[in-house]
């Protein structure tokens, strides 16, 4: 599903790689936590995942693609099997939330017909039925975050990125977003979330991924937050 070959990243004048020689499987429906301090490498492994930049070295596969040998015309092909979800929810604010929404299908083509029954479906998932029609800025963070990952999922994604998902949240809105996330990776979707929220990790135990300065150093199935928090 996901696998990473000695995959080092070395971005123009930096003194050390972003990724040094970083090998890792995720399995099909799996849910992974991606650790590690600040500047560690997170970003850079989800953002190789979405070929939004190359390895210096090393192999990425995504969805049984060889990302590295994936000519330019393909990538949008790519990322339609991937969602994605940031700490800064990213949605369009002069839009309404099913607006939002619907604007992810509308963009792969999806007919009119199909974009009006999928929505209001994907809302109600995530628990926004009766907010169809407002505006971002109308709602708390916490609703926002769920607007982002209805928009993320509305395409059944095969695979979801969550790239601290709820750096902006206090605990108790957290929580109502990481159990989305359980349910959206019960239907199948493989979550790979990056982190720093330690009460989120302990209290999951699902597998941990640990990054440090770019290696990755603890890949731990059940997994806690460690020691060096
Ligand atoms: N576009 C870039 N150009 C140069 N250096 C970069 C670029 N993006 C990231 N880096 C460097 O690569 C290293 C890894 O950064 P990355 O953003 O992947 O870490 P991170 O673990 O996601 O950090 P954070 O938790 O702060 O988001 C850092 O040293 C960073 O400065």
């Amino acid at each position: 599903m996901i696998e990473l070959q000695h995959v080092t990243k070395l971005y123009p004048a930096s003194s050390r790689p972003a990724l040094d020689d970083v090998s890792t499987e995720i399995d099909k429906g799996e849910f992974v936590f991606l650790i590690g301090s600040s500047g560690s490498g997170k970003s850079t492994f989800l953002r190789l995942l979405l070929k939004e930049d190359d390895p210096t070295r090393g192999t990425v596969i995504v969805n049984g693609k060889t990302l590295n040998t994936m000519s330019k015309w393909q990538v949008p092909k790519l990322r339609r099997t991937i969602g994605c979800v940031f700490q800064d929810f990213r949605l369009l604010n002069n839009r309404t939330v099913g607006q939002n929404v619907a604007f992810a299908l509308e963009v792969i083509n999806k007919p009119q017909r199909t974009i009006k029954r999928v929505v209001p479906e994907v809302l109600e998932m995530v628990g926004l039925e009766g907010k169809t029609n407002r505006l971002p800025n109308e709602l708390s963070g916490g609703e926002q975050q769920r607007v982002a990952i209805a928009r993320a999922f509305v395409n059944r994604p095969l695979v979801l990125l969550a790239d601290e998902p709820t750096g902006n949240l206090d605990p108790e809105t957290s929580e109502g977003i990481m159990l989305l996330l359980e349910r959206i990776n019960r239907t199948g979707t493989t979550v790979v979330m990056a982190t720093h929220d330690y009460h989120i990790v302990d209290s999951m135990r699902r597998r941990v991924i640990e990054l440090s300065e770019g290696a990755l150093t603890r890949d731990q199935s059940r997994g806690v937050y460690g020691v060096g928090r």
